[in-house]
């Protein structure tokens, strides 16, 4: 869906994204870094908003910076971080207006602006004007915008900025739903792990314009679950120790008590390996590890 290698991207004397090399598949990519990690660099790039520096990359099959990129924003949504919203006008009109923006009839702009919003949960405010509107719809109104013109990809830009934990699960709802109903695939970027963890099938960690880590979620969670604690009965000699990597990677650990992530599924096989090197392993506890100490082993050995 999107691949792109060693990616640069300046502006001026800033480099915002350092040789960046990803390939994304269909589904709902989570991209997640600290405020200023260059997530909205790549989302700007990626709509041919901004030219790289360097490097080469498609989305949707439409090469990064051919002639071709400019028909790609059809096909794709854009909900930015900052709203643009006309406050004096109703969010039926200016969901309309987008869809005009985006290449649509007016008839069809108008038909789909109901469609969205009715989607988006605000058919019924529709006919006000959004300077009454909270966060959460205004929120709402910006991701309305975006699927006006039922684009194959959306790129969300931090779309719960700003919401209470009610206007975030509701976010979060509907960008699931945006998949799973519209089948449209999904960038979610976003600085809050919560977020990212409970909608995204990829992950993407981005730190100071480069890739620290990207995967499935799926191969996150799998990592995860091997992880173990093991406990001795008498502290392991220093030859045994090192030994324990034959397991997998040790987190951390001494005296009889190893924190450590298996490199083999079965982690029955301790026991085996504890029995041939004459040890007891009295404990092996499953980890329920949390995810955010995970990433930031990632960041950490990135
Ligand atoms: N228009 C600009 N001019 C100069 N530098 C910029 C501009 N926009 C972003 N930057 C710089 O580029 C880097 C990446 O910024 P970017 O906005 O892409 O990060 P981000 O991860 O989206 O963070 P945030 O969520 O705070 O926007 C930062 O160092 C930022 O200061």
């Amino acid at each position: 869906m999107i691949a792109f290698q060693q990616l640069e991207v300046r502006y001026g004397a800033t480099v915002a994204l350092r040789g960046v090399s990803l390939d994304l598949e269909p589904g709902v990519v989570g991209l997640l870094g600290p405020n200023g990690s260059g997530k909205s660099t790549l989302l700007k790039t990626l709509l041919g908003l901004l030219a790289p520096a360097a490097g080469t990359g498609s989305v949707l099959g439409v090469g990064l910076g051919s002639p071709d990129s400019t028909r790609l924003r059809a096909r794709i949504g854009y909900m930015p971080e900052y709203d643009a919203l006309i406050e004096d006008a109703s969010a039926y009109e200016q969901v309309a207006f987008w869809g005009e923006l985006s290449g649509l009839s007016p008839r069809q702009a108008r038909d789909r602006s109901h469609e969205v919003l009715y989607f988006v949960g605000l058919d019924e405010s529709r006919y006000r004007n959004v300077s009454g509107y909270s966060t959460g719809m205004r929120q709402r109104v910006k991701l309305a915008q975006a699927l006006v013109h039922s684009p194959e990809l959306v790129f969300l830009d931090e779309p719960t900025n700003g919401l209470d934990p009610d206007g975030r699960k509701r976010m979060l709802d509907l960008v699931l739903k945006v998949r799973a109903e519209l089948d449209t695939s999904v960038v979610l970027a976003s600085h809050l792990l919560q977020d990212v963890e409970r909608v995204a099938d990829q992950l993407v960690i981005l730190d100071r314009g480069e890739v620290k880590a990207s995967g499935s979620m799926a191969g996150l969670r799998r990592m995860l679950a091997r992880r173990f604690e093991l406990r001795f009965l008498d502290p392991l000699p220093p030859g045994d120790e090192a030994a324990l990597a034959e397991l997998g990677q040790v987190l951390e650990g001494r005296n009889g008590l190893y924190d450590v992530e298996f490199a083999v599924d079965d982690p029955a096989a301790a026991f085996r390996w504890a029995r041939a090197r004459g040890a007891v392993l009295v404990q092996l506890t499953p980890r329920h590890d949390r995810l955010d100490e995970v990433l930031i082993r990632a960041l950490r050995s990135a």
